[in-house]
Parts: C-alpha cells; structure tokens; sequence
C-alpha cells in the first residue's frame, strides 16, 4: 500500500520537538509532500542544530512506516538576533531588504488583476532575455496559481542531495524554481503568512540559482502578503507592471503601481497584454478589451509602456504548450512585442 500524506502526518504527530510538543503542533512540518512514498517537506527551525535530532527521528519513523525516501529540508527562518547595541548616541543599521549572492538583478513581473497574462509575459521575456544571451532565473512566487512549471515545459521534483540547497530546473537556457514544484499541481495549498514568508525565504536563499544576470519573479496578482515579503526580503531592482485594456485591470494596476512606489520599487514600465485580437483564420484585427487604455494610463503615471501584446492563439496554445512563443515560433509577429522588451531592458542596463 502507497503511503498517503495523512499517514505520513500522523507519524510525524509522534515525534516531538525539543519544546516537548510533537513537530506538527509545534509548526515545525511545511509544505508536506508524499509523492509514491517519497516523503518531502520543509522544517521550519530557528536553528538547525537544536533541531538535528528531531528531523533524524521524523527520517526513522518515516522510512519505518515505508517511505521509499525522505528529504528533509531546513530552513532558518529567523537568524540569531546579535546582542542589542545599547552604546549611547549610536543606532542600530536598520535591516532591510538584501542582495542575494549571485544574483545581479531582480526584475518582478505583476499584475492587479489575475488572468490578464503575467505569467505569460514573464515566461517569454525570460525565455527572450537568455535567448539574447543572458543568464536568466525565473522564481514562480504564484502561489495561488503557480503556472510557470507548465508554461516553461518543465516537471519532477527539484531534489536536494546534500538536504540543504535545493537544485532548480532548467529549460530553454532559463533557471526555474517554482512553488509549485514543491506541492502536488492538483492540490489547493493554503499558505499561511509564516508558511509563505519560509517558503520565499528558501526559494530566495537555498535554492542554487548560480551566477545570474537577472532573476525574474512572477508575482502573484494584486498587492498581498507575497509583495510584501519579496519586497522586505530581496532588493527588488524594478517590477514590470502587466495589464489588459479594460478599466478594471487598469484599476487595479494602478493599486499595484502605488503599492511598488511604497516599497520604494522602481516601476520599470507597463506592458499592454491581449492589445488588440488578431484573427490566426483572417488576420482581421479587432480591439476585444478596448484600446489605448494602458498607454494613457502609463502617459498619466509617468511610466513607459514597453510593449502591446496582440491577444493571439499562438501566444496562448505556446504558453499553455510549455514551449512560449518566443521558443517556438521566434520569428513570429507574436513574438516580436516579447522579444522588443528584453532587447530594451538589456541596452538599459536593466537585464
Ligand atoms: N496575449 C495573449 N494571447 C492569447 N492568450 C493569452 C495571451 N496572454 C495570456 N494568454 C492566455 O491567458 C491565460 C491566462 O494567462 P496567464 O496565466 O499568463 O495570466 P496570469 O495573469 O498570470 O494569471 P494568474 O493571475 O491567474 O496567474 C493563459 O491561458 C494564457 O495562455
């Protein structure tokens, strides 16, 4: 009989934590996983060495009960604070958001509104930029819809030999770690605000990204708990701002500007998806979400608008085939919006 995840959790209720609560009360187990008796999930730990004995004895009890393998990740989600600085006349250096080791730049790719295509931009322009040569990473931080796995045609676990940094995944010369990834693509996943600020943490800081030139976020849409995190834990180097015509989008992207302009993110420009609809029988053109909308509105906001991406068969059956546009037909009309803005963020320095 296959181990199911509730069997798994069940045993790890046996196993207690140095407070003397068992692991589970004590919201030591996140992001469990059981995938055909592989057992995967992250501990959440102030410090990894106090917990060393716990994680060995959740691995035997796990492995007793059958699991074909376990892997265990740890992750510190706060540091030892260092003793308070009390000297008279001197402050403490505030603790704000950090470059991460081998990474140049971090590009975020939002949205006010879900479904108006940011996870289809932010995979062609990833795909575009390594194209041009870059080192390109793409962190799905989509929590509530994590697409990237699909849309950049990659599956399996991300493994982790050594049970500390996490290997990602790679297709069409870009770098990916998902959410994702880490859950089963059917399973609903509520993420709970310390649950989530782990899981971007890990994601930021163990997985094994390598030299990059430019790291790509898709953000998930609107101005939550993700943004937030992202923006006190990572130095944000711009965020790209992606809307449909309609006012609603519009609206809402407005939210999301303001809100990148409270963090102190520079916003990049804006990017006009499904623009106008090009018929892939006829060719005839037709503006199905209006017209003009995201160009007035970046006039207004003093932001550039760097690209109107026709609404396009191609481009949707591409990004839900798992090869975007810009992989699999480059020299298309369709491609040629994506491929325009990586070109400009490279000459600016920006990619
Ligand atoms: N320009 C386009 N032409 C045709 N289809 C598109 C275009 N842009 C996006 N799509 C399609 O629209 C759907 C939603 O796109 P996508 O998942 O990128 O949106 P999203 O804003 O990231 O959504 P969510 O907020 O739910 O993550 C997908 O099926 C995608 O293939």
């Amino acid at each position: 009989m296959t181990l199911t995840r509730d069997q798994a959790l069940e045993c790890l209720r046996k196993i207690k934590a140095p407070s003397g609560v068992d692991m589970v009360e004590a919201g030591l187990v996140r992001a469990l996983n059981v995938d055909d008796g592989a057992v995967r999930f992250v501990m959440e730990v102030d410090s990894p060495d106090a917990f060393a004995t716990t994680k060995s004895d959740a691995e035997a009890a796990l492995t007793a009960l059958g699991a074909k393998s376990v892997s265990i990740v740890m992750t510190a989600h706060a540091q030892q604070a260092p003793p308070p600085d009390l000297g008279l006349g001197k402050k403490a250096p505030p603790k704000g958001p950090e470059k991460i080791p081998g990474i140049d730049r971090i590009i975020a790719v939002a949205s006010g509104k879900g479904g108006v295509g940011k996870s289809t931009v932010a995979s062609n322009l990833a795909c575009a930029l390594a194209a041009e040569g870059r080192r390109v990473g793409m962190l799905d931080a989509d929590v509530y819809g994590p697409s990237q796995p699909r849309m950049l045609g990659v599956s399996g676990r991300p493994q982790s030999p050594d049970g500390k940094l996490i290997l990602p995944l790679r297709n069409y010369g870009v770098t990916m770690m998902s959410i994702g990834l880490m859950t089963n693509e059917d399973q609903a996943v509520v993420w709970r605000g310390p649950m989530l600020m782990g899981a971007l943490q890990q994601m930021l800081s163990q997985v094994q990204w390598g030299a990059l030139d430019v790291l790509i976020v898709d953000l998930p849409p609107g101005t939550g708990d993700v943004q937030m995190t992202l923006a006190q834990k990572a130095h944000l180097d711009g965020a790209l701002i992606v809307s449909t015509p309609q006012d609603v989008a519009l609206l809402d992207a407005r939210k999301g500007i303001d809100m990148f302009n409270q963090l102190g993110t520079p916003i990049i420009g804006m990017i006009e998806n499904m623009s106008t609809h090009i018929c892939s029988q006829c060719g005839h053109e037709e503006h199905v979400f209006g017209h003009g909308g995201v160009t007035n509105e970046a006039e207004k906001l003093g932001v550039p608008l760097l690209a109107e991406i026709p609404l396009h068969l191609d481009i949707r059956l591409a990004a839900d085939g798992g090869a975007p546009i810009v992989v699999s037909k480059p020299e298309s009309a369709q491609a040629q919006g994506f491929r325009t803005v990586a070109k400009a963020l490279i000459d600016a320095g920006q990619a």
